[in-house]
């Protein structure tokens, strides 16, 4: 089975993008979500996250993730040193959930892709992008984020330039008509590909 990769920096509308691949009947596994599952379900996780932040990384269970992130986006060791604990996890994960799915490809969202290699492992990989004012406007109106919030993310990610030329397809999410679009063209495109190999 296919491996798609699909990634874009922060609020570049690769979940929405995800949505329109599972409208096509494409299962999606969303890697920001399952980290977030597992740093609530594995004590391992939260051992390693409790070391690292302290006590207030986490209440019971729950992680404290307005208190990591502020403390990882400022940090790259830190963020590095997070990464390391959940990536492993999430890529084991992955691998659990693959073995359930019947379909000619999947796609694999993540937020950081390229940074980490993970598109060595995709059979193809899509990037979205957008303007950084549309991105900010939209994270303002989605998360009520301040520019500064939203920056510090967008420094810990590479930048569209370095990674439009690693992508095999871009989406240019400026209106959800044409990127619907553009989704079903490279859907089709995905689909010939695995047919010819
Ligand atoms: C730091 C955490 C707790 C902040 O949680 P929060 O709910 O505020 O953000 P959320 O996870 O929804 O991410 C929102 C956006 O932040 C950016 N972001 C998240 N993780 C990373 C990262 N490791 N590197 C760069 N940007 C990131 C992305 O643009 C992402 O779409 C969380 O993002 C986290 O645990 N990140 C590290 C693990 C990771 O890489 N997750 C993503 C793929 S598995
Ligand atoms: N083409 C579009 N037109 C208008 N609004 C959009 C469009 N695409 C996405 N949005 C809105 O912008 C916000 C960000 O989109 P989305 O959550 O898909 O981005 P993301 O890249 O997954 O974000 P994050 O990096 O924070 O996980 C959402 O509120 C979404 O509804």
């Amino acid at each position: 089975m296919m491996i798609v990769g699909l990634t874009g920096g922060i609020g570049s509308g690769k979940t929405t993008v995800a949505g329109m691949f599972k409208d096509l009947g494409i299962p999606v596994y969303i890697a920001d979500d399952a980290g977030k599952r597992l740093m609530s379900t594995s004590e391992e996780i939260k051992n390693s996250i409790i070391k690292i932040f302290g006590e207030e990384s986490y209440h019971n269970s729950d992680p404290n993730r307005a208190f990591i992130a502020s403390k990882v986006f400022k940090d790259q060791n830190l963020l590095t040193r997070l990464n390391n604990i959940i990536h492993p996890a999430v890529n084991a994960d992955f691998a659990e959930w693959l073995k359930h799915q019947h379909s000619e490809y999947v796609l694999y969202e993540a937020a950081i892709l390229f940074e980490i290699g993970r598109n060595s492992s995709c059979d193809f990989s899509i990037l979205v992008i957008a303007s950084k004012k549309l991105k900010i406007e939209r994270l303002q109106k989605r998360d009520g984020s301040s520019i500064s919030q939203i920056e510090d993310r967008m420094a810990n990610q590479w930048s569209d330039e370095k990674k439009i030329p690693m992508a095999d397809f871009l989406i240019n999410n400026d209106d959800l008509e044409s990127t619907f679009k553009r989704v079903k063209d490279i859907h089709s495109k995905i689909l010939k590909a695995g047919k010819n190999s």
